[in-house]
């Protein structure tokens, strides 16, 4: 959940609002809606509507900065660093902190440094305490749960958190500060390399010189180099943190897949779509009345149209008889996942989205990327040490060794197998996987959904799941899944080193 291409804002959503609402806008200069928009004083806007009218609700993107007074690079000295950050989100914040902590010079590089990021990040408790980070969770549930279909629902006894996004970041740029990274604001353009060094080029006109580059930004792909066919599956989502005049979940528990589609039954058109591609509700109840909902396209090749994901939620509110009063946050995300690696080894290291670290069976990335971070930092300070004397390509090399050693590229492999049955499941089909897959012993989902299995157990996981699956989710797992069964071990024997 990422440097994903999600974009915050400037939507065009139609919400069901009842009755009148007035609300402090917080986050949003300007709500657009129906024929009739009133502004108040305070930049907020009245809503005066009938009960089933449908209004337009057009918040404008919200932006807010850190306020914290960032070093600044100084390009007149001619430094060369040793290390700079291309991308300031977790994943590069995260490797320039721990190798500076190591008393290495970093730059970080970014066009926005002080944005707070707008992604919603979830995630599983237990992997964020295992990195020390339960301070960067605003909100836990004990538990969540997943709605099969109208007759059934699975408690997962799986305590679940919110990221807090500007504590997080804020606690990661407070030490980057302290440990003497300085940020350049601006974007990369152009990278050169020499044997021992490499000169970025930003849009500002400044070069920044440092001895090894690490790209983190995203989906963007900026300077990493990819030589195969790019053809990932998307998830596609829709989410809005609303306010609302009730819902119906419980409050401790957050909804991590509603695959319930009653709601579509007036529309046999949306009923057969959905019965096609399905899209899932994933929910955090913050309260009574505050809630974050989002219609979750879980993979699909291509994906599924934004506008139709929009549509399938405002049906689904309204037959779960949520009211949204008005919109905090809105989010699209655009995840890209599977596909191929990056070129291994190749010059500019790499981590999170633009190093293939995306979950491809699940679309999740920010605990498995924190998780690798020191796994980089380490491998950086490492080669940089005098007495190994590691420069240029030999040192990529060794980090993107320690970055997607083999066992991890076995792993992806299987999680790439994973995805391609996903792709192929209509609605029926995805409910039966999934009554399955949440039926295993917790190590085997667990450990699935968090990276933790490697192929040996990963193999007794594909053998659970057959065993706990229906005998038509057998037929339907054989069926779609022999020649992506047969991709995989293909592409397992030609990466042996
Ligand atoms: C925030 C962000 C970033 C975003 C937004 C959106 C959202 C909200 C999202 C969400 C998401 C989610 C919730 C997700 C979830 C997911 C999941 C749960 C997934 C899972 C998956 C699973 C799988 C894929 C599995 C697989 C399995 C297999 C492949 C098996 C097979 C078996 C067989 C074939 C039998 C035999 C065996 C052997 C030989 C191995």
């Amino acid at each position: 959940m990422d440097t994903l291409l999600r974009t915050h804002s400037k939507l065009e959503f139609s919400v069901l609002l009842h009755g009148f609402s007035e609300k402090a806008c917080k986050t949003h200069q300007e709500v657009k809606f129906g024929p009739k928009k009133r502004r108040v004083p305070n930049g907020c806007v009245k809503v005066k509507a009938s009960s089933s009218a449908l209004l337009e609700l057009v918040p404008e993107t919200k932006k807010e900065n850190l306020e914290y007074e960032l070093p600044m690079f100084d390009p007149s000295k001619g430094t060369v660093v040793d290390l700079a950050v291309v991308g300031g989100g977790p994943a590069g914040l995260a490797v320039a902190q721990q190798v500076s902590q190591a008393g290495l010079s970093v730059c970080s590089i970014d066009p926005s440094p002080k944005l707070i990021w707008p992604n919603n990040y979830g995630v599983w408790v237990d992997e964020f305490e295992a990195m020390d980070l339960l301070d960067c969770l605003d909100t836990t549930w004990s538990g969540a749960v997943v709605y099969i279909d109208d007759g059934k629902k699975k408690d997962l006894d799986r305590p679940y958190g919110r990221v807090n996004r500007k504590q997080l970041k804020s606690k990661m740029l407070l030490k980057c500060i302290s440990n003497g990274v300085k940020f350049h604001q601006a974007k990369v353009i152009k990278v050169i390399h020499e044997e021992s060094k490499s000169l970025l080029i930003c849009n500002d006109g400044v070069t920044v010189q440092a001895t090894v580059v690490l790209d983190a930004t995203g989906f963007s792909r900026c300077l990493v180099q990819y030589d195969k066919p790019y053809n990932p599956g998307y998830q596609m989502a829709y989410g809005i943190l609303a306010e609302v005049e009730e819902h119906p979940f419980d409050v401790e528990k957050m909804v991590f897949m509603d695959w319930r589609d009653s709601h579509l039954s007036d529309s046999k058109e949306l009923k057969e779509r959905n019965s096609r591609i399905p899209t899932f509700l994933y929910a955090m109840p913050f309260s009574s009345n505050r809630i974050f909902l989002e219609e979750t396209s879980l993979v699909a090749r291509p994906g599924v149209p934004m506008d139709d994901i929009k549509e399938r939620m405002v049906a689904r509110l309204k037959h779960l008889g949520i009211k949204v009063k008005s919109i905090e946050e809105d989010e699209h995300c655009v995840i890209p996942m599977g596909g191929p690696l990056p070129v291994l080894p190749q010059r500019v290291v790499g981590i999170g989205g633009t190093a293939g670290m995306v979950h491809p069976s699940t679309g999740y990335m920010v605990a498995r990327t924190l998780a690798a971070a020191p796994i980089v930092a380490d491998a950086i300070v490492r080669c940089l040490d005098p007495g190994k004397n590691l420069m240029g390509d030999k040192l990529s090399t060794e980090v993107w060794r320690d970055l997607w050693p083999i066992q991890r590229r076995r792993q992806r492999e299987f999680f790439c197998f994973g995805m391609d049955i996903l792709l192929k499941l209509d609605l029926p089909a995805t409910r039966r996987f999934f009554d399955a897959f949440f039926d295993l012993e917790p190590h085997y989902w667990h450990g699935f959904l968090s990276s933790r299995l490697f192929l040996p157990e990963l193999i007794t996981f594909g053998l659970s799941l057959f065993y706990h699956a229906s005998n038509t989710s057998r037929l339907e797992i054989m069926g779609k899944g022999t020649v992506p069964l047969v991709n995989m071990i293909n592409n397992l024997v030609k990466d042996r080193e």
